[in-house]
């Protein structure tokens, strides 16, 4: 089994991951016809932007429009979750937040919502779209760097659908003792180990299990947009006494 990502490796390792040819449930051909979203041309520039320090390639592929994961909207799990009102009220964090659309989404007078990022232009273009939107008074935009960024209050809700793995320990750090932590597993597969390397639950399981996470749900996401569709899960954890399987 490959040993996961270091702080500041996650970005090369997911990068590599989509560069690597994949196994027969992730080529285009494959059963079901789903297209692999690593194939987009646009993931190709994309990479081409990570040959050194992987702030400055989130950096560049801002400054320069190569953004092929922005949906130009919420991702739908988001706001069909929204609209359950099953979600934690109180202070939401959501990392790597790009554009913000999820922060915006995710924000009402209940729900205080924190959109970090690490690129100074996300940051930028994400509070020219969104300062005058009726609910701007609930959110807001930070530059940091979640690896190293120490907020003054934890958070009752943490929306991940970026740098997934290696940020148990920071969930663990700015989650409040019954916070959830909400994460969209993108590019699911079973396999273990590779190449190619792949998102999985289980390597989910096996950083946030130390730290007291278990899912509460753990289900494909039936909203995911159509080039991710049977590509990606929805899961909720807590950390809690509630016995799961997953
Ligand atoms: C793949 S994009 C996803 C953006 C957004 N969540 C979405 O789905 O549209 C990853 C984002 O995480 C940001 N990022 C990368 N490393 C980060 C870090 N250490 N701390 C905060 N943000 C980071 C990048 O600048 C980029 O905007």
């Amino acid at each position: 089994m490959r040993a996961l990502p270091r702080v500041g490796e996650p970005v090369r390792w997911l990068l590599a991951s989509r560069a690597a040819p994949r196994r027969a449930m992730g080529s285009s051909s494959a059963a079901g016809g789903r297209r692999d979203p690593a194939e987009n041309p646009k993931v190709g520039k994309l990479r081409e932007l990570f040959t050194g320090d992987a702030a400055d390639g989130w950096e560049k592929s801002w400054e320069f429009g190569v953004t092929p994961w922005d949906l130009g909207k919420p991702t739908p799990v988001i706001e069909h979750l929204v609209r359950s009102g099953t979600l934690p009220k109180g202070r939401a964090l959501v990392p790597g937040c790009g554009m913000g659309y999820d922060v915006v989404a995710l924000a009402s007078p209940e729900r205080f919502v924190v959109g970090l990022d690490i690129s100074d232009m996300a940051v930028k273009k994400a509070k020219q779209w969104s300062s005058s939107l009726p609910n701007a008074d609930y959110f807001t935009f930070l530059v940091e760097d979640f690896f190293k960024w120490t907020p003054d209050e934890q958070f009752d809700l943490i929306f991940d659908y970026t740098l997934r793995v290696y940020w148990a320990e920071a969930v663990n750090r700015l989650l409040k003792p019954d916070g959830e932590l909400l994460t969209l597993i993108y590019l699911i597969s079973d396999q273990e180990g590779g190449p190619p390397y792949n998102n999985t639950v289980a390597d989910y399981q096996r950083v946030l299990k130390p730290v007291g996470f278990r899912a509460v749900l753990m289900e494909d996401n039936e909203l995911a947009v159509k080039p991710r569709k049977g590509w990606e899960k929805l899961g909720r954890w807590k950390r809690c006494a509630h016995q799961s399987s997953l």
